[in-house]
């Protein structure tokens, strides 16, 4: 059996290490905050990021990466643009690295697996990515992922390690797939919060998770991911949650912007990562090298930067030449 080691202590990388601790399995999580070790190891809660859900006990947290050392596998849920810093300070010895961050790093454009293949050339890559809110997976609700790794054996050892009564991963050997649906759909759910706050109705949300699925799918395609990755847990699956609910941080980022409030207001102090406002702009510009089209990143993007309000890029939006649909 694999045991396992969780790098990051924020929400996700708690509630990863609590699944996998459920049926008192010993897990070690890495945690950046002195807080976040104490509260784990004494009160087997993560106060700072996942309030209110009890861990097990056999869950333990560290503030030392060499003491993950005693680790066969190691799951990286640190925010995207901290995964390579945070990579550099581990040896990783030629050990699997499963990453469950969302999102594309802002000043190389590449995807998490790139970044951790740079940083640690010897360890096998599997990406874990689906629709799952950090605090229903720690309370054991049901959940299913898509695991993705090139190397199939490893992916499916690590699956079925990685599964629970409640958690169910599904195998892919399509990681740019995996990475590509996690990352857009955080930039679309803040769309779809910006539908929301604006009020402009459902017909209008509906409408934008579809042809939302479309731009991923077109920029997915042109990266070489599959289809039926985007078209499943990963991707489709991914964008139907967290357009849908403002237990996405993305969502709620989208629905002040809709509200009119300024991003600048709203990204600053908050202690939580809304990954799509990093990831807009460098989906957009890698959309752009390609030539792919995709107007509603685009919009995203401008009302984060600014230079629109929601009245314009939804008048623009709408007034794009009529087109078909395929
Ligand atoms: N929360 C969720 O429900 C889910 C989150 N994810 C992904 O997991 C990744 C981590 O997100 P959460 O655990 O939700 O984070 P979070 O928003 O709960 O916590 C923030 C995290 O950022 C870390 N951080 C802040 N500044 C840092 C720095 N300078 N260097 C390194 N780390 C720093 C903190 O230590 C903390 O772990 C993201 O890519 C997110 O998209 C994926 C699936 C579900
Ligand atoms: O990725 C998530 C659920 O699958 C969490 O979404 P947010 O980061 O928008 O909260």
């Amino acid at each position: 059996m694999t045991s396992f080691g969780v790098i990051g202590g924020g929400a996700w990388g708690t509630a990863l290490a609590q699944m996998l601790a459920s049926e008192g399995a010993p897990v070690l999580l890495w945690a950046r905050e002195t807080e976040v070790v104490e509260s784990v190891n004494t009160h087997h809660e993560n106060t700072l990021f996942l309030r209110g859900l009890a861990l097990s006990p056999t869950l333990r947290a560290t503030s030392d990466l060499g003491d993950l050392d005693a680790c066969d596998a190691l799951l990286v849920v640190t925010p995207a643009q901290h995964m390579r810093s945070v990579l550099a300070g581990l040896d990783a010895r030629g050990r699997p690295l499963i990453l469950c961050s969302k999102g594309m790093e802002a000043k190389t454009r590449l995807l998490m697996s790139d970044v951790a293949a740079e940083v640690h050339r010897d360890s096998p890559i599997a990406v874990l990515s689906g629709p799952t809110f950090a605090h229903e997976v720690a309370a054991g609700l049901p959940a299913a992922v898509t695991l993705a790794s090139a190397d199939e054996p490893l992916g499916r050892r690590l699956a079925k390690d990685i599964a629970r009564p409640a958690f169910r991963p599904y195998l892919s050997s399509d990681v740019i797939g995996a990475e590509i649906g996690g990352a857009v759909k955080n930039v679309l759910a803040i769309a779809c919060g910006v539908v929301d706050g604006a009020g402009l109705g459902q017909n209008a949300r509906a409408a934008l998770i579809s042809r939302g699925f479309a731009e991923m799918t077109r920029f997915g395609l042109a990266k070489g991911a599959h289809a039926e990755t985007l078209a499943g847990l990963a991707g489709l699956g991914d964008l139907v949650l967290t357009c849908s609910s403002t237990s996405s941080r993305n969502f709620s980022l989208g629905k002040g912007l809709g509200e009119g409030r300024s991003a600048k207001e709203l990204l600053a102090d908050r202690n939580t990562v809304a990954e799509g406002a990093h990831s807009a702009p460098v989906v957009l510009a890698a959309a752009r090298e390609m030539r792919v089209d995709m107007p509603i990143v685009a919009a995203v993007g401008e009302l984060l930067a600014g230079t629109r309000d929601v009245r314009e890029v939804v008048r623009d939006l709408l007034a794009r030449p009529l087109k078909s649909e395929r």
